[in-house]
């Protein structure tokens, strides 16, 4: 098993009662997991550093306070790693010990950087300076080095610039855009005083998600990170009570984490002023620029008191970036850097992608074959977690009856459940209680679920995006997946796209799949960007004509989809 510096931390933690919450009296006091501090940290990760001054648990920072409402950095600050389970998950679903993330997946991942003068990437964390404070919480996460979209998204935003970002699902977008703001806001508050307002917050950064749950995760993720920074992280989103969300907002924000929708309405209360926003990052942006949120999006951007691009930062970040969203996008950048990490538009190539043909009426008897082939492998009595996407919200119900009256322990996940109900289901499926959930595409994007072994696409999506994003749920950082599509008459559409996809992957392509591939056409609707390097890995004003690529290069650019290969395949196939 491995032993570092992070473990002792951990060690030193859970010793505590693993809450964080012994109190100090004095103000020399030093926290758990900063005593004992062994002289030589971990050479690989960041490199050791002074403990902060502390008082409480909290640091004292060399400026005037800020956070909105003058918040007191002083309070009492939840430890957000106390709960964090070392080694019990890892056996219980029958992986190997705690090796951490698998870079040796990523090694010959092909990267492309297009824009004036791009920043060159990093290969440690230790050569960024991020700060000692958030480099202490990197350890904290047993990160050992950057994964390779953070080798070269972290130091372009560090260098205060505008960034599109197309990097496989699983591969750490999340750090990519939260370590450069947290460290950001970490300097300037040395400086900057923030106004007040009655009631009124001022946040200096904006993450905006496009669900609730992600939002979620996405703010626990930011407060690990922000631990014991002065940084203060607020989740804010819809379906939850907004009395308990303007309370937390109250005692002051730095980065607000939300859902369009909430964000609209805390706007229009004036409880949030985004006039001081410096940093706004969309997370799985391509789904926040599509039809259904833009309105909104482009409200909160352009139509409140928030900085103009140019004067904020913006960072966009997804694992698909169709061009006509890019186009969309580049309102809201300045003299924007394109970086496209891997497989073009796609999840990683750690994830096995089978497509069986079953129609509508075999469908549920497929599944349980499927479910009972994956409980003869389970470990220790612990089935491994399925994830199966189905289309509606009434499907995904039905399906999570039958079931449960199958004998077969599952839960579920959309949008006519409440959000108790649906934070319950993800805590159940989490923890294995449940260890299958049905879900229709409210779960498809960003979700970061450890131990998903095997996500089936029941239903398949109209999209070949949604795809991408649903199988996405399996085989993260560096761990492998199985995915599993059932395919019928239905899915024509998506034929040619899956085939191509597929190859690119190359996953093994039915026969049978290739001969409707080659039948379809793609007329209208949202899969024809297929026809055009689809899936965005590739920076649309380089199609355009008059870019110009500066200073800016690539390691290396595997161009998108290589169409004329996919059709001489489906051609030879059906010859
Ligand atoms: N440098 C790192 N070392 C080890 N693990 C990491 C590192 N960076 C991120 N991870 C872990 O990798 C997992 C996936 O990260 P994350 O959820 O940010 O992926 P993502 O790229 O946003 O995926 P998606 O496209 O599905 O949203 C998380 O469990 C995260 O903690």
């Amino acid at each position: 098993m491995r032993t570092s510096w992070a473990d002792s931390v951990a060690a030193a933690e859970n010793e505590n009662g693993g809450t964080g919450t012994a109190r100090p009296t004095k103000a020399t006091y030093v926290p758990p997991h900063l005593r004992n501090r062994p002289p030589s940290a971990d050479s690989s990760a960041a490199p050791p550093q002074a403990a902060p001054p502390q008082v409480n648990d909290r640091p004292v920072l060399a400026g005037p306070p800020g956070g909105g409402g003058g918040w007191d950095r002083r309070e009492r600050e939840v430890n957000p790693f106390a709960n964090d389970v070392d080694d019990e998950p890892e056996q219980v679903f029958g992986e190997p010990e705690n090796t951490g993330i698998n870079f040796d997946a990523y090694e010959d991942i092909p990267v492309e950087t297009s824009g004036d003068n791009v920043p060159p990437p990093v290969n440690t964390f230790a050569d960024i300076d991020l700060g000692n404070e958030l480099n202490a919480n990197i350890r904290r996460c047993k990160y050992v080095k950057p994964t390779p979209v953070q080798r070269h998204a972290i130091p372009i935003s560090l260098a205060g610039r505008d960034l599109m970002a197309c990097a496989q699902t699983g591969s750490g977008k999340t750090a990519a855009f939260c370590f450069p703001i947290i460290s950001g806001i970490m300097k300037s508050q040395q400086t900057a005083p923030k106004p007040r307002g009655f009631r009124t917050v001022f946040p200096l950064a904006l993450i905006l998600s496009p669900t609730r749950e992600l939002s979620v995760q996405i703010n626990e993720e930011a407060k690990k990170f922000a631990y014991q920074t002065g940084v203060r992280v607020v989740v804010a989103y819809g379906g939850a009570p907004i009395s308990q969300q303007l309370r937390e907002l109250e005692r002051g924000v730095d980065i607000l984490v939300a859902t369009p929708g909430r964000l609209v309405d805390l706007l229009e209360r004036a409880r949030v002023s985004l006039e001081m926003i410096k940093y706004l990052a969309l997370d799985e942006a391509d789904r926040m620029l599509d039809m259904g949120f833009e309105p909104q999006i482009r409200k909160i951007v352009e139509q409140t008191d928030m900085p103009p691009r140019g004067v904020r930062q913006t960072m966009l970040f997804s694992a698909t970036f169709p061009k006509e969203i890019q186009r969309l996008a580049s309102d809201f950048l300045s003299n924007y850097i394109f970086l496209a990490v891997g497989r073009v538009g796609s999840s990683t190539d750690l994830i096995v992608q089978r497509v069986e043909f079953v129609h509508e009426s075999d469908k549920r008897s497929h599944l349980m074959d499927l479910i009972h082939a994956q409980r003869a492998n389970g470990v220790q009595g612990k089935q491994a977690l399925t994830l199966v996407f189905v289309e509606t919200k009434k499907g995904a119900d039905a399906l999570e009856h039958w079931l449960g009256i199958n004998g077969f322990p599952a839960t579920s996940i959309h949008g006519d459940r409440t959000q108790q109900e649906r934070e319950l289901a993800l805590r159940s499926f989490k923890s294995g209680n449940t260890p299958i959930l049905v879900a229709t595409d409210v779960a498809a994007r960003g979700l970061d679920i450890p131990h998903v072994a095997h996500v089936i696409n029941f239903d398949l999506p109209n999209d070949i995006d949604d795809y991408v994003h649903r199988i996405g749920r399996t085989g993260r950082a560096g761990k492998s997946g199985l995915a599993t599509a059932f395919f019928n008459e239905n899915n024509q559409s998506l034929a040619r796209p899956l085939a191509e996809l597929m190859q690119e992957a190359n996953q093994e392509v039915p026969d049978w799949l290739v001969r409707y591939a080659s039948r379809a056409s793609y007329g209208g609707g949202r899969n024809r960007r297929a026809g055009g390097g689809r899936f965005g890995g590739r920076d649309f004003r380089r199609d355009g004509g008059g870019f110009n690529r500066g200073g800016g290069g690539s390691d290396y650019y595997v161009p998108g989809i290589n169409l004329a290969l996919a059709v001489s395949m489906l051609n030879s196939l059906t010859s």
